[in-house]
């Protein structure tokens, strides 16, 4: 089956399927041409062409889908047309019991070009969005490639934004960079100053969707970890030691803060969180300047060293964890989900110095671990994907996760407990040729494992004490950070800056936003904790409510109960508004009075500041107003509403003789008398 062009340009951008416009070769995700010529290039110590290029005319047999896994293969039958909205996401929802509980499909891959920094020509260049051209070795086919013009909000909106979405329903993610030293790795993850890279892109975008989640009663917890592996061991990069001695246990780096040797933390198998890092630090976080920070206290502490391609190489695999826990107030259950971005270090040739060389062969030996980890894990995706089946599930035994620090660590995330997609980085220079062609190798892998991925479950965390109290210590730390944030403020002008909100930046009125949603989530859960308490005293309500089964039973008083305790709160509020209302009114008259006096008095008044600060406090009177009449309405619902539930209950009271003497609204508790 050939494709031809005009299919080509109707299928979906995110589909897995290579679809060259002329017959092709195919390695894994990775396609040939047949523009394919004998190729001079010699460093590749095995040649791709012998390794896992298939004729194309293979593509046609039922196989064709084992090789690479389709988006649109799901259990359940489902297509993916129309999933563009999960960008590289390359997986489809299966269904179950009518929820979404799991996922499955393969792991994404994209290419991102180096801008070159040279005059001579690169062999390489992209021929569409998709497609990765090399003259001599032909087309590779990817999920995505990045042109060298790409910046990193393009890549984030393609690969980082959709794993946030999928975060926010339940799921790991991971992404993790690869590719040669100097490629463009950390540029990618961390950017520059003047360019945010995937980490500072996905936290900020983490928080946004928190502060647009927060308004459903759900309360958010953020917490976030940074380790590092160097040398095959594992350091904390939030927990340093503070000795700095350049030059201290690990020889020669750039870095200013250098580890005690008893900074390395062991990494266990844990029957209940499967492998972890022991020891290594979570830090609480409260928005994306808080995580940035603590990115940059982990930067300074990752080793740093020159190589031939990188003057600022990265001598380390860096791995930031954010840990988004997010709670149901009136269900106390919680869901944990994380997000993984790792900052590989990058494979390399022999370096001419003795350290370089030593942390040059640590690193090549992970990277391998890691490629072999992929080779098998898409060997077994390819055989297990010969049948309609689902894809196999990977056992340890098969694939050889052990090998190193960094394939333990990744184990969980690829043995199908994380949506994984990875971006390789590649330089296009003609000397970088060898490192760029193993890039390629590897990602045409890397496409063609299949995962399943579950969604992580709700938990019931908290009783309701234990929420209130961690309700209560985020309202008191996010109260210390406006302190903070308001003592940093420079402030022009003492008064004027208290006195109004325009002095203060937007992270400070960002803060008191969530500050304000985190009362009333507190109130909220104050008055449920009320609730629980209070004695329902009506004997013929309880005589109903114990005729009931217990869970319709508790269902009816606990409606009622918060039916009567909002009432009580609208009033209470309402009373508040008037009282406000009525003394700004007064203020209002007063201002009035005076603005004329002032203005009689200086008829010059051409600035117009007078005029101002009435038409101020006439808008303030005319939102108190409306807030009021947006209240009385409230007010009108909740009453009608109560009296519909009076209704409800009245057969019931009946039925049972005791509704003669009660009448409507009778069925009472405590603190309900003043609700009717
Ligand atoms: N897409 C890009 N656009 C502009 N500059 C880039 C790009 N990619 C990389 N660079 C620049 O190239 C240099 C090396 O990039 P970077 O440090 O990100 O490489 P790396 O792959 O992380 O290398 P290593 O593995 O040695 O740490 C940096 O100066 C970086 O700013």
């Amino acid at each position: 089956m050939i494709h031809k062009s005009p299919t080509r340009k109707h299928m979906s951008r995110f589909c897995n399927y290579p679809i060259p416009q002329t017959p092709v070769f195919q390695t894994g995700g990775g396609t040939f041409s047949n523009r394919r010529r004998k190729s001079s290039v010699t460093p590749l110590t095995t040649p791709l062409s012998t390794t896992s290029v298939r004729r194309r005319s293979r593509q046609s047999s039922p196989s064709r889908s084992s090789m690479i896994s389709s988006p649109t293969r799901t259990s359940s039958g489902s297509s993916s047309r129309g999933r563009s909205a999960d960008g590289l996401v390359n997986l489809d929802n299966v269904l179950e019991g009518g929820t979404t509980q799991q996922c499955r499909g393969t792991i994404s891959v994209s290419i991102r070009l180096k801008p070159s920094d040279t005059n001579t020509r690169s062999p390489w260049y992209t021929s569409d969005d998709h497609t990765i051209v090399h003259n001599e070795l032909g087309e590779f086919w990817f999920d995505k490639v990045f042109p060298p013009q790409t910046n990193n909000y393009g890549v984030y909106e393609e690969i980082g934004k959709p794993m946030i979405d999928k975060l926010f329903q339940g799921y790991n993610a991971t992404i993790f960079a690869y590719g040669m030293t100097g490629s463009g790795k950390t540029f990618t993850m961390s950017g520059t100053r003047d360019e945010a890279g995937l980490i500072l892109l996905s936290v900020e975008q983490i928080f946004a969707q928190i502060m647009k989640e927060s308004v459903n009663n759900k309360s958010y917890e953020v917490k976030v970890s940074y380790l590092e592996i160097y040398n095959e061991k594992i350091y904390d990069l939030l927990n340093y030691p503070s000795a700095k001695s350049p030059g201290g246990a690990h020889g020669s780096f750039q870095s200013k803060n250098v580890p005690s040797a008893s900074a390395e933390l062991p990494v266990r198998d844990d029957a209940r969180h499967g492998v972890r890092v022991v020891g290594l630090t979570e830090q609480q976080v409260h928005s994306s300047e808080d995580v940035l920070r603590k990115i940059e206290l982990g930067n300074s502490n990752r080793r740093t060293g020159e190589t031939d391609y990188n003057t600022r190489s990265s001598r380390s695999h860096a791995i930031v964890t954010i840990k988004v826990a997010c709670t149901e107030l009136l269900s106390g259950t919680e869901t944990t989900s994380t997000l993984s971005l790792c900052d590989l270090a990058g494979s390399e040739r022999a370096a001419g110095q003795h350290e370089r060389r030593k942390e040059g062969a640590f690193i090549n030996k992970s990277l391998l671990a890691l490629g072999t980890v992929i080779s098998k894990l898409s060997a077994v995706s390819t055989a297990g994907g010969v049948a309609a089946a689902p894809p196999p599930t990977f056992g340890n035994s098969h694939v050889p996760y052990r090998d190193s620090k960094l394939t333990r660590i990744l184990q969980p995330a690829l043995s199908g407990d994380s949506i994984v997609t990875t971006i390789c980085t590649i330089d296009t220079k003609p000397d970088a040729m060898s490192e760029t062609v193993n890039t390629i190798r590897f990602a045409s892998r890397a496409k063609n494992v299949s995962m399943t991925v579950k969604r992580n479950e709700a938990e019931v965390a908290h009783d309701k004490n234990e929420l209130l109290q961690s309700l209560r210590r985020q309202l008191d730390e996010q109260q210390d950070l406006i302190c903070e944030l308001r003592r940093a403020q420079p402030r022009p002008d003492q008064d004027s800056c208290e006195a109004t909100p325009l002095g203060l930046s937007a992270t400070v009125l960002m803060l008191r936003r969530e500050n304000e949603t985190l009362k009333k989530k507190l109130q909220h859960c104050e008055r449920l904790l009320d609730k629980d308490d209070a004695a329902v005293e009506d004997e013929q309500f309880v005589e109903i409510v114990e005729m009931l089964p217990p869970a319709i039973g508790a269902l009816l008083e606990s409606k009622i109960q918060g039916l009567e305790s909002q009432l009580r709160e609208h009033r209470v509020y309402n009373a508040q508004l008037e009282q406000r209302l009525s003394e700004a009114e007064a203020e209002a008259r007063l201002a009035t009075q005076q603005a004329r006096a002032q203005t009689q008095a200086l008829p010059g008044d051409e600035d117009g500041t007078l005029q101002r600060l009435v038409r101020e406090q006439e808008e303030e009177l005319e939102e108190l107003q409306r807030s009021l009449t947006r209240k009385n309405k409230m007010l009108d619902a909740l009453q009608s509403a109560k009296r519909l539930r009076e209704g409800a209950l009245r057969p019931l009271n009946r039925g049972l003789g005791a509704g003669a003497d009660a009448g409507p609204g009778r069925v009472a508790h405590k603190g309900s008398e003043t609700a009717t």
